[in-house]
C-alpha cells in the first residue's frame, strides 16, 4: 500500500503527490453489455474495492432504474473510507435520485455532466455553447443542496474547442463544482494532446487551488491508459478507471493498470495512490466471477499469463535473477507465485527445475532421454503437467491409457431427485469388476460409482464440462483435476454424452495415479472387486 505522509499541497492540486483514484467499474463498467450486476454483486463489489482503497466510488446511476437506486442507497451507507458517488444527468429528476439515493452516505458526491462538444451540442442536446452552460451551472448548484461536492464532466471534451472547455470549466467552478473532469468519451485522444490540454486547464481555468482536474480516458485506440498516465504529467489529480478495465465499448482505462504504472514507475512520475496493490488480483478475479466474464491471459497485471513463462531462453533468465523477465512481483498485485510453465518452447533448465521439485533427479544422460520425450509430448499437448513428467521420469509413456476402461455405464435421474448410477470396468488383465452409487446428479453418481468400484477416491479439485461445436449433437469434453497423496493429476474425457465424457476423463485420472503408483491401485482394486 503507498501512502503519500511527504506532501502538504492538498490532494489533487498539481504540487501533491497523490493521485486519486476514482473507481467507476460499478457505473461505467456496469453499464456496458455483458458486466450488468445486480444489487448482491454490486454490494459484494463495493466492499472489495473499498478494501483496495479507492478513493470514490461511483456506485451507480440512481436515475436508471430502481435497482440501481437501491444498490446506489445500499453502497453508500456501507462505505466508511471511500466517498460514495452518483451519477446525474443535468436534470432535477436525476439529481434528486442521486442525493436521495446518497442520503446515508458517510461523505457524498454527485457527478453531474453534461456534453459540451460541437457534435453533442448539436445532435444530442440541440442546445448553444451559453444554454450548455446555463445547464450545466443550474445542475450544480441543485446538486450541491444533496451531497457533500460535486464533480462536473463536460462530455466528449477530448473533441471540445479548449477556449469553450475553459469557459464551462470556469463557469462550473463558479457554480460550485470541485473536481473537474475532462472525459475522452470515444477514446479519441492521444498521450501529447491530452497532456497539452491538461496544462492548459491547469494553467486557464480560474481553479486557485479549490478544484481538481479528473481524467477518465476510453479505449477505444487502445490508449485509456497512457492517456490517463499523460494527463496526470500534465496536471490531473483524478484518474477515473475500473477494475479489468471494463466499460462502454472497449471499456475505460483498467485500474491496476495505472495503479501499477504509477507504482512501478515511481521515480518517473512521483505520484502515489492509496491503493492497496495486493488485492488488485482479488478484485479483478471477483470482478470476473460476478459478471461471468473472464479476464484474457495475456491481460497486463492481473491476466494468466502475466506471471508465467513458457519460453526456455526467459525460464532460464528467471531461474538466475528474476528481475531478468519481470518488472514486479507477482505478490506485489496478489498472485501467489511466478509460474514456469513447461511446453515446446521450454528448455532443459526449466525441466530440470521442476523435477527437483517433484523429487526427480535424473543424470545427465537420462536427462538427455528425459528431455527429448518430452519435447516430442510438448509438440502434442499444449502444456506438459507434472503428472506427464513423473511419467517421463520413470520411464512410462504419458500417452499410455488404461489399464481400466469402462465396459458400461448407465443412470437415472428424476427431477428433484437423487441420481443412480451403475458401471462395468474391465481391466488389462481380463478382471472384470461393477459398481453402483447415489449422486447429486448423474455426473456425481457416476465418478462415485467408479471410484467405490476401484476403490481409490482421488480428491476432485477441478472440474469442468463444456460443449465442442454448436448444436445438441456437440460433444462434451470433461476436464477435471484431482489429488492423491499430495500429488495432482489432470485428465480429460469427450463423448456426446456428458456423462460419460466425465466418467471416462477419471477412469483416464486413475489409470494414471495406477500407472504411476501400480502396486497400491491394484491392491486397491483387488480389496473393492466382490
Ligand atoms: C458518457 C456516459 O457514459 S453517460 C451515462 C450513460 N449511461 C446510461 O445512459 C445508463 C442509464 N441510462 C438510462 O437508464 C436511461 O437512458 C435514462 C433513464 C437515464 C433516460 O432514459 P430516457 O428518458 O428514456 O431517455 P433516453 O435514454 O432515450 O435519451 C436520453 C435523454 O437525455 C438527454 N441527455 C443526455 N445527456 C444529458 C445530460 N447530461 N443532461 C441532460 N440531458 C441529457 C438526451 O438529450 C435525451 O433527451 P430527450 O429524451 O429529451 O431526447
Ligand atoms: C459521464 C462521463 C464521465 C462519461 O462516462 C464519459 O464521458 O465517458
Amino acid at each position: 500500500m503507498t501512502t503519500d505522509s511527504s506532501s502538504t499541497a492538498p490532494p489533487g492540486d498539481v504540487a501533491s503527490q497523490q493521485v486519486r483514484i476514482f473507481d467507476t467499474t460499478l457505473r461505467d463498467g456496469e453499464q456496458a453489455p455483458g458486466f450488468s450486476m445486480n444489487r448482491q454483486a454490486k454490494l459484494r463489489m463495493a466492499q472489495m474495492l473499498e478494501s483496495l482503497g479507492v478513493d470514490v466510488m461511483e456506485t451507480g446511476f440512481p436515475a436508471a432504474s430502481p435497482d440501481d437506486f437501491a444498490a446506489v442507497a445500499e453502497i453508500s451507507r456501507q462505505l466508511r473510507n471511500t466517498t460514495a458517488c452518483a451519477l446525474a444527468r443535468c436534470q432535477a429528476a436525476d439529481i434528486e435520485a442521486a442525493g436521495r439515493a446518497l442520503e446515508g452516505a458517510h461523505r457524498s458526491r454527485i457527478h453531474v455532466f453534461l456534453s459540451t462538444s460541437p457534435l453533442h451540442r448539436e445532435f444530442k442536446l440541440g442546445k448553444s455553447k451559453s444554454e450548455v452552460i446555463d445547464l450545466a451551472c443550474s445542475g450544480i448548484e441543485r446538486a450541491l443542496q444533496y451531497c457533500d461536492e460535486v464533480e462536473f464532466s463536460a462530455e466528449d471534451a477530448l473533441r471540445t474547442e479548449p477556449d469553450y472547455l475553459i469557459e464551462v470549466f470556469n463557469a462550473a467552478i463558479a457554480a460550485g463544482a470541485s473536481t473537474l473532469n475532462a472525459p475522452d468519451t470515444v477514446g479519441f485522444t492521444t498521450p501529447a494532446e491530452v497532456e497539452a490540454l491538461f496544462r492548459q486547464l491547469y494553467r486557464e481555468v480560474r481553479h486557485q487551488g479549490r478544484a481538481i482536474f479528473s481524467a477518465h480516458c476510453h479505449d477505444d485506440l487502445g490508449m485509456a491508459v497512457a492517456n490517463s498516465l499523460a494527463a496526470v504529467a500534465g496536471g490531473a489529480r483524478q484518474i477515473e478507471c475500473t477494475i479489468n478495465g471494463i466499460g462502454e465499448r472497449a471499456g475505460n482505462a483498467s485500474l491496476e493498470e495505472v495503479v501499477m504504472a504509477l507504482k512501478v514507475r515511481s521515480p518517473l512520475y512521483g505520484l502515489q495512490t492509496r491503493i492497496d496493490t495486493r488485492k488488485l488480483y482479488p478484485a479483478s478475479r471477483l470482478l470476473s466471477q460476478l459478471t461471468g466474464q473472464s479476464v484474457p491471459r495475456n491481460k497486463a497485471i492481473v491476466g494468466e499469463n502475466a506471471f508465467a513463462h513458457e519460453s526456455g531462453i526467459h525460464q532460464h533468465g528467471m531461474l538466475k535473477h528474476r528481475g531478468t523477465y519481470e518488472i514486479m512481483t507477482p505478490q506485489d498485485v496478489g498472485i501467489a507465485e511466478t509460474r514456469l510453465v513447461l511446453g515446446k518452447h521450454s528448455g532443459r533448465a526449466a525441466l530440470r527445475q521442476r523435477l527437483q521439485v517433484l523429487g526427480q533427479q535424473p543424470d545427465e544422460a537420462a536427462m538427455e532421454d528425459i528431455f527429448s520425450r518430452f519435447k516430442a509430448l510438448a509438440d502434442r499437448k499444449s502444456e506438459v503437467h507434472d503428472d506427464d513428467l513423473i511419467a517421463l521420469a520413470l520411464g512410462q509413456d504419458p500417452d499410455a491409457v488404461g489399464p481400466w476402461h469402462l465396459g458400461r455405464l448407465s443412470t437415472h435421474s428424476d427431477l428433484g431427485g437423487r441420481a443412480r448410477a451403475t458401471i462395468g470396468l474391465h481391466h488389462d488383465d481380463g478382471r472384470q469388476i461393477s459398481g453402483e452409487a447415489q449422486g447429486d446428479g448423474p455426473v456425481d453418481a457416476a465418478l462415485k460409482a467408479i471410484a467405490d468400484a476401484i476403490g481409490l477416491s482421488p480428491q476432485l479439485t477441478e472440474f469442468q464440462i463444456r460443449a465442442v461445436g454448436a448444436g445438441s449433437d456437440a460433444q462434451g469434453q470433461a476436464h477435471l483435476s484431482v489429488s492423491h497423496q499430495g500429488r495432482h493429476w489432470r485428465a480429460s474425457g469427450v463423448s456426446t454424452d456428458v456423462i460419460e465424457a466425465a466418467a471416462q476423463a477419471l477412469l483416464s485420472a486413475i489409470n494414471r495415479i495406477q500407472r504411476s503408483t501400480p502396486d497400491q491401485v491394484d491392491a486397491a482394486a483387488r480389496r473393492a472387486a466382490p
